[in-house]
């Protein structure tokens, strides 16, 4: 599913992000990246789906060479990741549910399926009563959901999450992991970055720890490892 050799990121500045990945997720696995601020993790999941390109280095994601691909076959790319970030990056003046359906709008499905795909997926969320709603009428574990359903209208093979509890209270987050969680039982790849120890120390994934740039630790059922 998620494949990585001797990966390198060395940005302009000269920061070296990443120095010598490797590493393989497969099909229907639940990994969570953990690591010091400024380890490279958000670096490591931007790769996946080339929103950097690596200095060095071959990745494979879904059968895609990620760092050959294209420009114009990046939307290809794109459609078989859902990606979710801290900050939701919702469009503000679109409801929950244009909000999901822009996300299909852009590959041109057609009307009657769009509708039906967009609610089907806002239900899985437990939205299927706040379809109108913009965003700033809704809570920030709500925004997080349709930023959650956005990722997955597509039905992508893996979904990407970049810190997605880190703006939500402790509860919050805890539905927000019951909600990955479930996704991945139905067989979505799930990778995700994050700081919260208490989810990490329950769940007993496998857990990818990158410090300096490196993978420091790579445990089946793993814990998270750090104070913070
Ligand atoms: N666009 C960029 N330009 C230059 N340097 C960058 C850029 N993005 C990240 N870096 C540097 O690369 C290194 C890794 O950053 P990255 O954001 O991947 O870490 P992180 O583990 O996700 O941190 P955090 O937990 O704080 O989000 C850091 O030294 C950072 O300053």
């Amino acid at each position: 599913m998620i494949e990585m050799y001797d990966v390198w990121k060395t940005y302009p500045n000269g920061a070296e992000a990443l120095r010598g990945i490797n590493v393989k997720i497969e099909k229907g696995e639940f990994v969570y990246v953990v690591g010091p601020s400024g380890a490279g993790k958000s670096t490591f999941i931007k790769l996946m789906y080339r929103e950097e390109k690596p200095t060095k280095g071959t990745i494979f994601v879904n059968n895609f060479n990620v760092e050959m691909v294209k420009e114009k076959k990046i939307p290809l790319l794109r459609r078989q990741i859902g990606v979710v970030f801290q900050d939701f990056k919702l469009l503000p003046k679109l409801t929950a549910y244009e909000n999901v359906a822009f996300a299909l709008e852009v590959i041109e499905t057609p009307r009657k399926k769009l509708k039906g795909r967009v609610q089907e997926v806002l239900e899985m969320v437990g939205l299927g009563d706040k379809l109108d709603a913009l965003p700033n009428q809704l809570s920030g574990g709500e925004q997080q959901r349709v930023a959650i359903a956005r990722a997955l209208v597509n039905r992508p093979a893996v979904i990407i999450a970049d810190e997605p509890t880190g703006n939500l209270d402790p509860d919050t987050s805890w539905e927000i992991m019951y909600l990955f969680d479930q996704i991945n039982s139905r067989g979505t790849t799930v990778v995700m970055a994050t700081h919260n120890k208490d989810i990490v120390n329950k769940m007993k994934r496998r857990v990818i720890a990158i410090e300096n740039g490196q993978i420091v630790r790579d445990e089946r059922r793993g814990v998270y490892g750090y104070e913070d």
